[in-house]
Parts: structure tokens; sequence; C-alpha cells
């Protein structure tokens, strides 16, 4: 049987200093002998994701100790990429999700914790607090703030849905009157939670969900509604029920590596490219994957997206369906019964809830006889319209839950947006390791592309070009040396591809970048080119009024310069002899925190993960 890990500093005559610190922190005799439950919390008033959070980690603890464990709240770091968007702030988005790994590791080490229960929600928290308990396994819950109501606004030309993209895109659209944007601004974040589409927050969300680490509503169900209370609930007593599986009967499945297996990683990847998640969840889950040492790579990926239908379109990819409607359609829960009823699940993946994922499916899904009362109960509940920084606040309910499979928010493989998923991989010369495009967010007819490039050193450049007209349709944009090295920290091009739409330019150019994108962007936005400017990769050489060709069909991107000329061009490069090369001349600040990330990290083919000696 493993021993609890905190025995280590509450056992023994010679850890009375120990035990006599955690007596000031609170734990009475009683209590030394019982699981030690961090309670990682990413609270912080600078989020909307996170804003709400400040009592629910204490909520939590309050469970844990009724179900027979200590609890000990920590906190992480949280950066909201919405506000840290278009400006030097974005380099250190997900090099955020390394200092959120390693801060979760560390207190967690330190002090011997047998168990988390993460309160995550936006970008780079449930990801960089997945990495960490993939790397520590031991026990863990996840439970996400989640997500923000859509917005609502009257604008000169009718009733629309907003979101924070959609006030980007208005802001900058010469045709839009100053009362729009404010009304727009006003509208697009009405509460609390991870903004409203399918974006990286709320992908992260749901994946966590079909992963198995978290419970069943998490991705979906709203931060608003006082349903949420009882997942934050559950939590606190399901983690003591998996630390007595570990710790008292060795049952190795109730450990995150047991839960998130190669096939779980595979079920994760069904739903991302059924869902059309955001194109940072490959990232992400490349990196989990690797701390979880589950070889789980690109390849996978680009197998999956060719096997798997898309079944559900969510802003960006759609103008009415929200994280809202997918709740309302049955959530996660509802999506991995579609893929499940195709035989595209393995339903013995085990989850921290249920005996597997199969059950999980069985007991969930809306559209199944199994499923009773708590599913219809849980995935009734709506949006409240009301402004509000406080969670649980509101208990509307819809009057019907949505169970069309024709058009609804999640359709049936017969009535799938495409045959195939919502995210590829292409690989071609200008990206020999991959690049990834979030396909559920282009239209068709751009499907087969060939475009002029138009070459820029950084997203700042590419943001005041496009927004000055030097973007004429029918070109590529390329934005590089914006890679994890090269920015450093592969900034999301939110706003380049946010402009190309406030121009009227987003359905005749493209954008390729060894960056990345938000969960917001749409249209032919190709990034995590793989080997980035910095490593040498071709997107450096590549030269204003190249021809770049693009086929989704054929999952291919090629630069058409014969390889003589780009021998050339290489051999010519003004840092030729240099093993890394920089952006000629860009005035950016980059801090030694950064530096020391830069100096560590590999490209996005690999998760952008830092490779130490040992990898
Ligand atoms: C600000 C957003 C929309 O959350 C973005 O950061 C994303 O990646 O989705
Ligand atoms: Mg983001």
């Amino acid at each position: 049987m493993p021993d609890l890990r905190s025995k280590t500093t509450t056992f023994g005559r010679r850890m009375a200093a120990a035990r006599a610190l955690w007596r000031a922190t609170g734990m009475q005799d009683g209590d030394f002998g019982k699981p030690i439950v961090a309670i990682v919390n990413s609270f912080t008033e600078f989020v909307p994701g996170h804003v709400h959070l400040k009592d629910l980690g204490q909520l939590v603890a309050r469970e844990v100790e009724k179900a027979g464990g200590v609890a000990k709240e920590m906190n992480t770091i949280a950066v909201d990429d919405g506000i840290a968007m278009g400006h030097d702030g974005m380099l250190y988005s997900l090099p955020s999700r390394e200092v959120i790994a390693d801060s979760v590791e560390y207190m967690a080490n330190a002090h011997c914790a047998d168990a988390l229960v993460c309160i995550s929600n936006c970008d780079k928290i449930t990801p960089g607090m997945l990495m960490a308990t993939m790397r520590l396994n031991i026990p863990t819950i996840f439970v996400s703030g989640g997500p923000m109501e859509a917005g609502k606004t009257i604008l000169s030309d009718g009733e629309l849905k907003t979101d924070l993209v959609t006030a980007i895109v208005g802001a900058a659209d010469d045709n839009r009157s100053d009362d729009d944007v404010a009304k727009l601004e006003r509208s697009s974040c009405p509460t609390c939670g991870s903004c409203s589409g399918m974006f990286t927050a709320n992908s992260m969300n749901c994946l966590a969900e079909a992963l198995g680490m978290a419970l069943p509503g998490n991705g979906s169900l709203l931060a608003t509604h006082s349903k949420r209370e009882a997942l934050f609930k559950e939590a606190g007593h399901k983690i003591v029920e998996l630390c007595e599986r570990w710790y008292k009967h060795d049952d190795a499945s109730a450990l995150p590596r047991g839960i998130a297996t190669f096939d779980a990683f595979e079920n994760a990847m069904a739903l991302d490219v059924a869902m059309g998640g955001s194109t940072n969840t490959v990232l992400h889950l490349l990196a989990i994957a690797h701390e979880a040492e589950v070889d789980f790579t690109m390849a996978d990926m680009d197998r999956i997206s060719r096997e798997i239908p898309h079944l559900c379109k969510v802003a960006p990819s759609h103008p009415d369906y929200y994280m809202e409607d997918v709740h309302r359609a049955g959530g996660i829960a509802r999506i991995l019964g579609a893929l499940d009823r195709e035989g595209k699940i393995h339903r013995h993946c085990s989850t921290v809830h249920s005996k597997d994922i199969g059950e999980f499916i069985d007991k969930w899904d809306i559209l199944r006889d199994t499923a009773g009362n708590e599913a219809h109960d849980l995935y009734i509940a709506a949006p409240g319209g009301v402004r509000t920084t406080q969670a649980f606040s509101q208990s509307r309910m819809y009057t019907e839950l949505d169970t069309d499979t024709v058009d609804g928010c999640v359709r049936d493989f017969e009535h799938a947006y495409s045959e195939q998923g919502g995210l590829c991989v292409l690989f071609g010369n200008l990206a020999e390791q991959g690049c990834i495009v979030k396909t559920a967010g282009v239209i068709e007819s751009m499907y087969e592309y060939e475009g002029t490039a138009k070459v820029f050193e950084s997203q700042d450049d590419a943001m005041h070009g496009i927004l000055r007209g030097e973007v004429q349709p029918h070109s590529v944009v390329v934005i590089r040396y914006e890679g994890p090295k090269g920015g450093p920290g592969m900034q999301e091009m939110l706003y380049p591809t946010a402009y190309l739409k406030s121009k009227g330019l987003d359905k005749t150019c493209a954008l390729f970048t060894d960056g990345r994108f938000s969960g917001g962007s749409a249209g032919l936005s190709i990034g995590h080119a793989s080997p980035e400017a910095a490593e040498k990769g071709l997107i450096a050489l590549v030269e204003d009024g190249d021809k770049i060709e693009i086929s989704i069909s054929k999952r291919s991107i090629n630069l058409m310069v014969s390889d003589e000329e780009l021998e050339r061009r290489r051999a010519a490069h003004p840092q030729a002899d240099k093993a890394v090369w920089k952006a000629e001349g860009r005035p950016r600040a980059v801090s030694k925190a950064l530096k020391a990330y830069a100096a560590h990290v590999a490209n996005a083919s690999l998760g952008a993960i830092r490779v130490v000696d040992e990898d």
C-alpha cells in the first residue's frame, strides 16, 4: 500500500517541528494521518474567468474536511489573454503555463501534499495545472470556474450575440459608429467566467472532462449558474475517495496517469476535432502527454482529425452558438455520446467520477434512455442575462433541451458539418514538422488556396500593416519570429486575424505564422509553423511576392520557390552563421525571465515544452 506522502512531514519524533508548523496552520491531533489535499486555486481579480473563485477554494476545503481529509489552499497566477492581447504582455501568456505547472509542483512537493483539487479556468491555467498533475501523479480532480455568458446587444444594423472578438472586430471596422463600438464594449463580456465561445479556456475545460479528470458538466455549465456550486462541493468529496482508492486500495486507476492514458488522449482529441476546439489545445495536449510520459504526437492528432467528423460549431466558427448552447444540447457527454455511437470512443478509460468513460456517457448523454433526470436537470441550466461577477448567482432554466441532431448545436454523424474534424495538421516545406489550422472556422471555398506572401517580422507590424491597408486581397500574411523561442513566448495573433475581418479581407487572405492563435481566431489562419523562424525554419526565408500554396484536402502548405533559390537565400541570410536567428532590427524588450524561457523551449510541434538535459 503506498504511504501517504504527507507522512514524511507528519509522522515520527523528528518531525516535531514540521508538526508544530502544521499545527500553526490549524491542524490538530486528529488531523495527522489524514490525506492533505492541496486546493490549488487560481483566483485573481485581474481575470473575469477567475474573479469569482476567491471563496470557492474554501468552499471545496470545507467539503474535503467533511469527507475526512485535511485541506490546504494555495494559489497560482493567471494571465488574462484578452487583456494581454495585441501588445508585449502576450509574450508572457504561454510561458505562464510553465510557471503555473512549476508552482503547483513546488508547493505539492515541498509540503508533501497527498492530492490536489485544481480550481482552474482560463487558457494557460487548466493546461499548466494538468501538466503538474501528470508530473506529480497524485490523486487529482479538476473543477474549473465555468464559462462566461454570451453577450447580447442591439447595434445600428440589428441584434446580435457578442463576445470579446466581436468587440475587437467592431472597434477596427471603420463602418461601425462609435456608438456601436461603445455598445459592443459594454455587452461583450457580461459576467464572470471564461470567455463565452469555444475559445481556448473552454476548449481545455471540455478536454479535461473528456480526459476523465473533471466532473460531468465541467466544460459547459456557466460560471454564474447556481448548479455549478455542486461541482465544487462534489470535487471536495471525490478527492478524498480518490485518496482512498490509491492510498488504501493501491488502485492506480485513480491516479492521473492511470486516467490520462494514450487511449484517453485519443478520446480527448476526438472530442477536440468534433467540437472545433482552439488550436492551442494541440500545444497543450502535446505538453500534457509529455508530462504523463504518453507518446501522443502530432501524427496521432493528424490521424484522428481525418477519422472524426466535425459535429459542433460554436463561436468564433458560428455566430449564434456559445458555450451556453453547447450545454443546453447536453454538453460534452452528448458530443462524446455521438462519437461513441459510431465506435469512436475508448469506453474503458478511467475517470475521477465514474467506473469508466463508457458509464459516464451512458449516464449523462441526454439522448440515451440510460440517462436519468440528473442529466436533464444539469443541462437545462440557462444564462441569467444579468451582469455579475458572482459565482452561482442565478438559477434560470431553459424551457427545453436542444436535442436536434440535424440543425442543433450538436449534430450526429449523418448531419456533420464536415466529414473530417475541425482541426487539422498541415505539412510541407514551410512546416516540415507540421503546423495547425482550425478548419472549423475556414470557409470551404478557401480549402484549396494560393496567395502571395506579405511578410511581417512581428505581430505588431502585421497589425499596423493590415490597418494601414498594406495587405491586398489574395495575400498570405506571414508573421514570423513569433514562435516559442523567437517571440519569445509564441504570441496569440487575435488582433491580426480580427483586423483582416474588420477590413473585409478574411475571406480572401490567409495568415501563416510560427506564433499561435486565440481560440477566438477564425479564417484560414495557420499557426505553430515548425520549425520556427528562430530555428531557421523555411518561414524565415519567405519574401514578399512569393507564392504559397495551401491545400486542406491534401493537408499541405508549400512555398513555391525553387530549392536552388531557397539555398541561395539561406546562404545570403545576414545571420547565416548563427545557431539561432532573430528578427532583424525588431525593437522588443525581452526580460531575463523570458530569455530564460527561450533558452529551453522547444518548438510548437512538441507542445512548446521546455527541454532540459534528460529530455
Ligand atoms: C482571449 C481568448 C479568446 O480567450 C483567447 O486567449 C483564446 O485563446 O481563446
Ligand atoms: Mg488564449
